[in-house]
């Protein structure tokens, strides 16, 4: 590798490096509302999972994730993996 290669590299790697730590920061935020949304569950008795509202998550996000060139199949994933642990997070709660 050149000089200039490496150093193109480590350039868009700081910039990688900064998008990753600003997608965490954006996740800590997230789950500190859903925790909160699993207390309040708990309190009303509502149930862990919303499908119906998964739904229009999805269906929303798609449509952003198409506007944003990022592939709609990836963003359905994405969402639905972070959904899963909620519901997890939700359901612990409901126990405690
Ligand atoms: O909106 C809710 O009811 C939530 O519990 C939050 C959330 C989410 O993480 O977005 C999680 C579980 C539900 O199935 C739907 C959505």
């Amino acid at each position: 590798m050149t000089e200039d290669v490496k150093a193109k590299l480590s350039e868009y790697r700081d910039s990688i490096d900064n998008i990753d730590a600003a997608l965490i920061y954006l996740l800590s935020e997230r789950f500190k509302v859903t925790e909160k949304v699993g207390l309040f569950k708990k309190k009303y008795d509502l149930p862990p999972a919303d499908p119906d509202r998964e739904q229009r998550q999805i269906t929303r996000l798609r449509e952003l994730a198409k506007s944003a060139k990022l592939d709609p199949d990836f963003s359905e994933q994405f969402i639905n993996f972070v959904i899963e642990e909620v519901i997890r997070n939700h359901k612990k709660i409901r126990k405690s």
